[in-house]
């Protein structure tokens, strides 16, 4: 009898893709391919046998192996896409839109003709941009192709928050709208501490700083790690995706989803609170926002806008 696991591709083998596809043999969320580009054949195999080694240590059964040819993807459940270069210190995520747009198209066409009916996660900065690449490359339903950019801006809000008050962060609720830059959008009506609004616990100057900090996370990461950008906690949040994929798990989670209408906007790829289960995003949900916050969204997507002119002509 055949075993019948999931299949999730890992498109990338630097350290996010790589994070990713360790996080997900641990969580024994199906087998993992890892996948780079031909010149990092050896490494890529190395890596995804090291992973393997791993998997008795767990009491993980899943196989974890490593190609640059995307024959051994076919058939995937799920595609994270992490494929691309990453920013420098002084960089702004915005800078890395051509050279990765190309990435992009040429990784897409490659998932999609060897796995049609997969779920693509994106998580190649500059993000919403990428992601609505990668859906106009795939010709998938929107419902399959996905960004990454809420789970992680969130977790950083809930660390942050966390921290301050010295609650468990399994207790701080937050909610990040719009794209993934300096503009985002955290919403602090919609945050608390076990059902307690954030306004009743910490003055508006603390969670002004929170919000600013959680703005500039990626940047912080980077300043501090001098060469690259944060890799723990965007595989983390790439790997709680995947499982409310495989899992169906009908999560409320923010996400990158394609909007047609949706807070007033269409044909654009923009942070979102979504419920994401075995069909990808299943449903995008619309807060009601105030003046202010209606402000702060409009400013983010004006960002998204201007970053998707300078994408390369089809
Ligand atoms: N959306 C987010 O929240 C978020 C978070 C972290 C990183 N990122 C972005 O993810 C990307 C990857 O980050 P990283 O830290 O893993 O970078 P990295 O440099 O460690 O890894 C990138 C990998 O992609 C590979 N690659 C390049 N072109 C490829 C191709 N055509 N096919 C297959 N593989 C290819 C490289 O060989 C390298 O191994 C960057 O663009 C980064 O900005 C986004
Ligand atoms: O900041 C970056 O360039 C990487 C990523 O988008 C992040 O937020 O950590």
């Amino acid at each position: 009898m055949g075993i019948n696991r999931r299949k999730i591709s890992v498109i990338g083998a630097g350290f996010t893709g790589a994070t990713t596809a360790l996080m997900t043999a641990q969580k024994e969320l199906g087998d993992v391919v890892l996948v780079d580009v031909p010149d990092m054949e050896d490494p890529t195999k190395g890596k995804a046998l090291d992973m393997l080694e791993a998997t008795p240590v767990e009491g993980s059964d899943v196989n974890v192996t490593g190609t640059s040819n995307y024959e051994d993807t076919a058939g995937s459940d799920v595609v994270v896409i992490t494929a691309g270069i990453a920013r420098k210190p002084g960089m702004s995520r915005d800078d890395l839109v051509n050279t990765n747009a190309n990435i992009m198209k040429s990784v897409t066409r490659q998932v999609t003709a060897h796995s049609p009916e997969c779920c693509i996660i994106v998580l190649t900065n500059p993000a919403d941009a990428m992601t609505y690449t990668v859906y106009k490359e795939s010709g998938f339903p929107k419902n399959r192709v996905i960004g990454q950019s809420g789970v992680l801006d969130t977790a950083r809000f809930q660390t942050f928050v966390s921290q301050e008050l010295g609650i468990s962060v399994e207790d701080i609720q937050g909610f990040v709208l719009g794209g993934h830059g300096d503009d985002m959008v955290p919403l602090i009506r919609y945050s608390n501490a076990g059902g307690v609004p954030l306004t009743k616990l910490l003055s508006q100057e603390r969670i002004d700083a929170i919000v600013e900090r959680t703005r500039k996370g990626g940047g912080e990461i980077v300043g501090l790690l001098g060469s690259g950008s944060a890799y723990y906690a965007p595989a983390a949040s790439l790997t709680k995706m995947v499982e409310a994929i495989v899992k169906d798990k009908k999560r409320v989670l923010p996400s990158i989803a394609y909007l047609e209408g949706e807070y007033g906007e269409s044909d654009l790829y923009l942070g979102v609170p979504t419920i994401i289960g075995g069909n990808g995003i299943e449903q995008i949900i619309e807060l009601d926002l105030t003046e202010e916050e209606r402000a702060s969204l409009s400013k983010s997507v004006a960002s998204v806008r201007s970053v998707m002119e300078a994408l390369p002509e089809e």
